[in-house]
């Protein structure tokens, strides 16, 4: 999987640090299938001692028992995780109240300093693709930024009213790919959460049939039902061929 131009991560970089200097809570929205592959090693040294929330969108795309194993791993950590579905909005009234109340600290030292109470600010960010415009526009309830089933499509600056103590920055903040991680890598392309022209379309078929052959849960048998070929032996390009 070819890596971006490093011009390119070192502008999106740019961009992302300064955006996250505006926000007093940071929404992190992950692809609940590959939480692990959707965020970035640098991302705590990023946020500062700014309060995070961790969004695991598509959260129709994976098994109940598979949230709730990622929900004990997350808590184990001290981390606050919520599932929502950017398609249907779920999980977003939730994730307004938790936002607002992360951030209940900004208001408690501004009127220690003798400040009027201001409204909260907070940012969605994530890798290209997780989601992000989705939720927005379903906080939102109406489509500002536009969603698009194609990674990397949003920019601009602009905050936006949720509620009377609320501000919600309208354009997310996008995440650099990590591609230097083949491992994440994979997995982002896996999912589609990665433009195809980053990666060999028919090398990332091979290794995912490769992986749900020796899965417990798929295996060979699997594939003999649903595309009626035979793949005992056989390695994942080969059976892409069949
Ligand atoms: N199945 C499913 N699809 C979703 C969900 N949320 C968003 N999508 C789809 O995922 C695709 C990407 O959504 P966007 O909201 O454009 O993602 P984004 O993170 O803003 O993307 P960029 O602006 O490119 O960074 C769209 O086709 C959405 O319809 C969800 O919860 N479940």
């Amino acid at each position: 999987i070819n890596q971006w131009y490093p011009g390119h991560i070192a502008k999106t970089e740019k961009e992302l640090k300064g955006q996250l200097k505006l926000m007093d809570v940071v929404i992190e929205v992950r692809d609940a299938r590959i939480p692990l592959a959707t965020t970035h090693p640098k991302m705590d040294s990023w946020l500062g001692n700014r309060r995070r929330i961790i969004v695991m969108n598509r959260e129709d795309m994976v098994s109940a028992d598979d949230r709730n194993a990622w929900a004990t791993y997350f808590s184990s950590q001290g981390i606050k995780v919520i599932y929502s579905n950017g398609q249907l909005g779920m999980g977003t009234m939730k994730l307004g109240r938790m936002a607002k109340s992360a951030a209940s600290t900004v208001n408690t030292r501004r009127r220690e300093k003798g400040l009027l109470p201001r409204p909260v600010r907070a940012g969605i960010v994530g890798y290209p693709n997780v989601g992000k415009s989705s939720l927005i526009n379903r906080l939102l309830k109406r489509r500002m930024c536009p969603a698009a089933p194609r990674p990397g499509v949003t920019r601009e600056l602009k905050w936006v009213r949720f509620g009377k103590d609320l501000e919600l920055l309208d354009s997310p903040g996008i995440l650099p790919m990590r591609i230097s991680d083949q491992t994440a890598a994979l997995k982002l392309a896996i999912c589609d959460d990665i433009g195809e022209r980053s990666y060999d379309f028919a090398d990332v078929a091979a290794i995912l049939v490769q992986i749900l052959l020796r899965h417990p849960a798929v295996g060979s048998e699997a594939f003999r039902k649903r595309y009626k070929i035979d793949v005992d032996s056989d390695c994942g390009k080969l059976v892409c061929h069949k």
